[in-house]
């Protein structure tokens, strides 16, 4: 079965989730309908034209309410208010919300409640979605009748999640401490701009190309939430000017000393087992530009691996915060599409088969 999905904001994420969508057919996923503010011609430009991606392996054309990928017809709105987009007549059943404008649970909530989806999807660390699903580690706790509107967290949250998984589950973990460093998001400015970023800390509108940029992002809450054995944790968070691939580092103690070679063996094993997808491993010596592309949440890096004989324990890992995230919104966007209850109708229609 095929989950049909709107994605509004067609912007760096929105376009990832295109490009991957169109490059595999086998995902379960199809795009019915888009909305940006953007007019048809230059969403498709933007899916034609890309600075880190490269040119669209395939066609993309506008043609008056829609944008054809590869003979692949997609309505397109052009909508300011969520509450405004007609979802529901375009066949769309979950809503990707990723314009970053509509990051509460309330205001996306609206796809559903007047736009007619079944579920939403955001693509931010939200406030107060009904549930965080990070993929590979609390995604099995969705539960249909309650989740309608979810988020995966952040990218960073993602890679984080992961590595503390398996450290948890192999040798216990707590008294974490991690560190993300960002490569640029859109929101951020070529030039200082203060007054004009929308962030309550003015750093966060300070020239990008220029500094390594302070970001007090809470990533270490979201952590928890997926894992709350883990404890308490201190996070830091930076952004810095490369155009994309990022880094996690997380350090903390286990329950008994273990060594480098147990922490890369049990990531190389995961990888290679209950976390294939989300969790990759890599042994030949990486910089961030090496993860571009990798779908998953975290590209473990062995040669970042420290222990010491009390147990404290340090890793690393990569990961393309868009490409990767937007691989697990997809999967996401899966799991709560497909696991939607049946409308009552067709509910009782079946029971009377029966
Ligand atoms: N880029 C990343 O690496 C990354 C990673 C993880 C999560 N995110 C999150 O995903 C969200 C989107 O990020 P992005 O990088 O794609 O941003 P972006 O700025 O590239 O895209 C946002 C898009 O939304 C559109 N938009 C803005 N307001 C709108 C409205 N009212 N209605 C319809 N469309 C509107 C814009 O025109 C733009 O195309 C943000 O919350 C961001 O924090 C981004």
């Amino acid at each position: 079965m095929s989950v049909t999905i709107g994605i509004n904001g067609f912007g760096r994420i929105g376009r990832s989730l295109a490009r991957i969508v169109a490059a595999s057919p086998d995902l379960g996923v199809s795009i019915a309908a888009v909305n940006d503010l953007a007019s048809t011609e230059k969403m498709a430009y933007g899916l034609r034209r890309d600075s880190i991606r490269g040119a669209f392996p395939g066609t993309v054309t506008a043609r008056a309410d829609h944008l054809v990928v590869n003979d692949h017809a997609i309505r397109a709105f052009h909508h300011e208010r969520p509450e405004r987009i007609p979802w529901a007549d375009a066949g769309v059943d979950v809503v990707v919300e990723a314009t970053g404008r509509f990051r509460a649970g309330t205001l996306a909530r609206t796809h559903i409640t007047h736009g007619g989806a079944r579920k939403v999807v955001i693509s931010a660390s939200a406030d107060e979605p009904d549930a965080f699903l990070m993929f590979g580690a609390n995604h099995t706790t969705y539960d249909p009748e309650q989740h309608d509107v979810v988020s995966p967290g952040s990218c960073g949250v993602n890679a984080l999640t992961v590595m503390a998984k398996v450290l948890l589950d192999r040798f216990g973990l707590h008294s974490v401490n991690t560190s993300v460093v960002l490569a640029t998001q859109g929101w951020q400015k070529a030039q200082d701009s203060v007054i004009g970023t929308s962030r309550e800390d003015p750093r966060l509108g300070r020239a990008t190309g220029e500094s390594i940029i302070p970001h007090n992002y809470v990533v270490g809450d979201l952590v928890r939430v997926a894992l709350p054995e883990i404890g308490e944790m201190r996070y830091s968070y930076y952004c810095v000017p490369t155009p994309i691939g990022s880094l996690a580092e997380l350090s903390g103690t286990t329950d008994r000393p273990v060594s480098v070679e147990e922490v890369n063996r049990a990531m190389a094993e995961a990888a290679a087992g209950p976390l294939r997808r989300v969790l990759a491993y890599d042994p030949d010596p990486t910089v961030s530009i090496d993860v571009k592309n990798n779908p998953a949440s975290c590209l473990f890096d062995p040669s970042g691996t420290q222990t010491t004989a009390d147990g404290g324990v340090k890793v690393r890992g990569w990961f393309d915060n868009e490409w990767g995230f937007s691989n697990r919104l997809l999967d996401l966007a899966r799991l709560v599409g497909e696991r939607t209850p049946a409308p009552m109708t067709s509910r009782r229609m079946s029971w009377s088969i029966a």
